[in-house]
């Protein structure tokens, strides 16, 4: 698959995805949007796809958000409309069916801490600095900042953030919750060792996992622990989850084979 301005690998079984516009500290441009859709969309019809892992090229950045000079002259329509755009493709990638990780190297602001809150789990190198500083354009978030910062640290701090536009540092976005780890070195590597780990569980049992805790989070709690019970009761419907119980059983190593 050919692309201009993304990386696509696959290293057993987990894509690496970079955005790969370095001297522009890689802003999400039309361009990249179109063809995240794509790789995303390719991705998903791949079996066996064990984890994605979203970078940025080069050492500074991750994403510094959406390509500002793409907003000159944007009528609000058409604004609204890209909003919209960026916010389905951000869906897509929380929606895949195993873990996702941001290997935030840098920079994350705007629609780039916008695309990290979309991946399941953000690992952040020492320099990474997270924010959103829309504001400081005279804009608003627009990918899905606003909710899934929310959602993430809760209304008090994202409201902070998001109105002071103030860049937050990797250890201040790890005591907040915005990222989950830092990685001192190898970050992408250290992401990937971790999809492995995940995925050494039962994929199908992961996955249910991932499906019930950010669908269930949007429902009231008694719709949530409906929806739970019945991804429980479709586990027994798994090999995996017979493998499981019986390897328990007998004091064994389960062998799960994501069926
Ligand atoms: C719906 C979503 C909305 C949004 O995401 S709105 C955008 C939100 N993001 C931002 O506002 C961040 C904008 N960028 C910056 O503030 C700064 O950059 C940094 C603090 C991240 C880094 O500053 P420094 O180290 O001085 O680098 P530099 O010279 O500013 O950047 C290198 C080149 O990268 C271009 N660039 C950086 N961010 C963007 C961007 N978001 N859109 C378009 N270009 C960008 C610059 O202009 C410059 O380019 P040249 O070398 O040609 O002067």
């Amino acid at each position: 698959m050919e692309f201009e301005t993304i990386l696509l690998e696959e290293r057993d079984g987990i894509f690496v995805l970079t955005i790969n516009r370095p001297k522009v500290l890689n802003a999400l441009n039309h361009t990249v949007l179109t063809e995240l859709d794509r790789a995303i969309d390719f991705i998903k019809t791949k079996e066996n796809t064990l984890g994605l892992v979203i970078t940025g090229a080069g050492e500074k950045s991750f994403v510094a958000g959406a390509d500002i000079s793409e907003f000159q002259g944007k009528t609000p329509e058409e604004a609204r409309k890209q909003s919209e755009w960026g916010q389905s493709i951000f869906k897509k990638i929380e929606d895949l069916p195993f873990p996702s990780i941001a290997a935030i190297n840098g920079f994350a602001l705007g629609g780039g801490l916008e695309l990290a809150m979309s991946c399941t789990f953000r690992y952040a190198s020492p320099n990474a600095k997270v924010g959103q500083p829309e504001v400081k354009l005279g804009l608003i978030p627009g990918y899905a900042g606003t909710q899934r910062l929310t959602r993430l640290i809760g209304h008090s701090k994202a409201m902070e953030i998001c109105m002071t536009g103030r860049m937050v540092s990797a250890e201040e976005a790890l005591k907040i919750g915005i990222v989950d780890r830092i990685v001192e070195e190898n970050l992408v590597d250290e992401a990937i060792k971790s999809i492995k780990d995940i995925q050494k569980n039962s994929p199908i049992a992961v996955y249910y996992c991932k499906k019930a805790i950010m669908e269930g989070k949007e429902m009231p709690f008694e719709k949530a622990c409906a929806l739970e019970s019945n991804l429980f009761g479709l586990c027994f419907a798994t090999e995996d989850a017979k493998e499981g119980v019986s390897a328990f059983l007998e004091k064994r190593e389960a062998k799960f084979k994501g069926k």
